[in-house]
């Protein structure tokens, strides 16, 4: 199996809906690290897993600088952040979304 591992810096915006008052039900900003892990058993004809400038355009182009409710079509929790690049990139397996330096949210396919 070949893996490939990219790590992307986003400043962006979202705004949770939540079923509790909470301040992240307001519209504020943060600067998440991303790290985006794809896979495959192959390589394509270009020798890659997935180019890591596809990775990019596909992730930073889409939500860096972006109030990412306008992008994403659930509640931009950063679990459903790590979902949408999982299922967004192609072979990617596995997402880290680091809100701050505590608070990280994992998706993983079965
Ligand atoms: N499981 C999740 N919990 C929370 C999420 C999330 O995406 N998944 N998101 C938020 C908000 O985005 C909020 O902005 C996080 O605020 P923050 O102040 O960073 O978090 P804490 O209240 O835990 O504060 P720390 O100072 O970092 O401990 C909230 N929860
Ligand atoms: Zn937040």
């Amino acid at each position: 199996m070949y893996y490939v591992r990219k790590r992307l810096e986003i400043s962006a915006a979202h705004q949770l809906e939540l079923s509790y008052p909470s301040k992240c039900t307001n519209l504020h900003g943060h600067n998440w690290i991303i790290t985006v892990e794809c896979r495959a058993r192959e390589l394509n004809a270009d020798g890659m897993v997935v180019d890591f400038t596809k990775i990019k355009e596909l992730v930073m182009d889409r939500l860096d600088h972006a109030v990412i409710n306008d992008v994403i079509d659930c509640n931009p929790t950063a679990e459903n952040i790590a979902r949408w690049i999982v299922d967004t990139v192609p072979n990617c397996w596995r997402c880290e979304v680091q809100e701050s330096e505590g608070n990280v949210a994992i998706y993983e396919k079965d």
